[in-house]
């Protein structure tokens, strides 16, 4: 049986439930469950705290994880990603009053406050800068404001928890990251199972970042309108009643499907629609 770990709580916990779900995967009904079977598909997972979730992979007991990047090399564990997911995009940032420093190099002889340890020392290492590091556990913003650091190295998204405590960021991302599949370092990558599991995964960010646009057009267009509309592989051409016209089928990103239509009409294509897709194996 396939043991999978999943993040319990956090920003993690309802979109990688979600996705889990939308690939067939049983999921628990309540917030409490530590660990569910889902017999249909042979899997088990176990809902720990996403920190925690590199470490109990790189041990080997679970064969695979969701958590984010960040996360995972915050860790140091020996586990690394098969599989970006898409979702929880952000990036990890240093942070401080405004005119209080102009770049990292003033970091040098500071006090940075992060839940990170892991990223922030090997930064700091990395670029030679000799600052101490203190670690607290969340809502590191108020550090600042409390005197126990003058910078912070926090998860940036809106930028609106650094607004709120009067902060601005410093520099470059030192990361960005997003939720990914991890296993542990080295594992056998062809595991018929894993493999199962990783196609499921990717047949919902397919279906969810894709549609299916339906046109008919002349047969004189249909170069052109096949230039807009390639699909994946190739796509599917049907002869229609009417001499002369054809029926296309193909693939194309959602976020660019109404650019697509409005250039598919221009050049004389008709009845085009598109229609979300479910599910998919590429
Ligand atoms: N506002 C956010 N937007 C996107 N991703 C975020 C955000 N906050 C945290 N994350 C991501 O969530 C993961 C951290 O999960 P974790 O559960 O430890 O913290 P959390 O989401 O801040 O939840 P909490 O603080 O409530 O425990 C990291 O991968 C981090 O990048
Ligand atoms: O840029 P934003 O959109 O504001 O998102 C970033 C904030 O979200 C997370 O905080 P969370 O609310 O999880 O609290 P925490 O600091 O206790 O983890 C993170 O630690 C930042 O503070
Ligand atoms: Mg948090």
């Amino acid at each position: 049986m396939l043991r999978i770990a999943v993040p319990n709580k956090g920003s993690l916990s309802g979109p990688a439930a979600d996705m889990l779900h939308e690939a067939g995967y049983q999921q628990r009904r309540e917030s409490k469950e530590l660990r569910i079977v889902d017999p249909v598909n042979d899997v088990e997972f176990f809902y720990l705290r996403p920190r925690d979730i590199a470490i109990y992979v790189a041990s080997g007991r679970l064969d695979i994880g969701i958590t984010g990047r960040d996360l995972l090399i915050d860790s140091g564990a020996n586990a690394e990603e098969i599989l970006p997911l898409g979702f929880a995009r952000s990036t990890f940032r240093y942070a401080t009053k405004p005119g209080t420093i102009d770049g990292p190099a003033d970091l040098n002889g500071k006090t940075v406050a992060t839940s990170y340890e892991g990223i922030v020392a090997k930064h700091l290492a990395d670029s030679g800068i000799d600052a101490s590091v203190v670690h607290l556990d969340g809502a590191v913003e108020t550090a600042i404001q409390l005197g126990v650091a003058q910078v912070i190295a926090d998860v940036v998204e809106t930028g609106t928890s650094l607004r709120n405590a009067g902060l601005e960021v410093v520099g470059e991302p030192i990361m960005t990251s997003e939720a990914v599949v991890i296993r542990r370092t080295g594992t056998d990558g062809e595991e018929p199972k894993v493999q199962q599991f990783l196609r499921r995964l990717q047949g919902v960010l397919v279906a969810r970042t894709y549609v299916m646009m339906d046109y008919d057009c002349r047969v004189e267009q249909l170069e052109k309108a096949v230039a807009l509309t390639p699909g994946l592989e190739s796509p599917t051409i049907s002869p229609l009643h009417n001499e002369g016209w054809v029926a296309v089928r193909a693939m194309v990103p959602a976020k660019d499907a109404q650019g697509i239509m409005d250039d598919l009409y221009d050049i004389g294509a008709r009845a085009i629609l598109t229609t979300a897709i479910h599910a998919c194996r590429l």
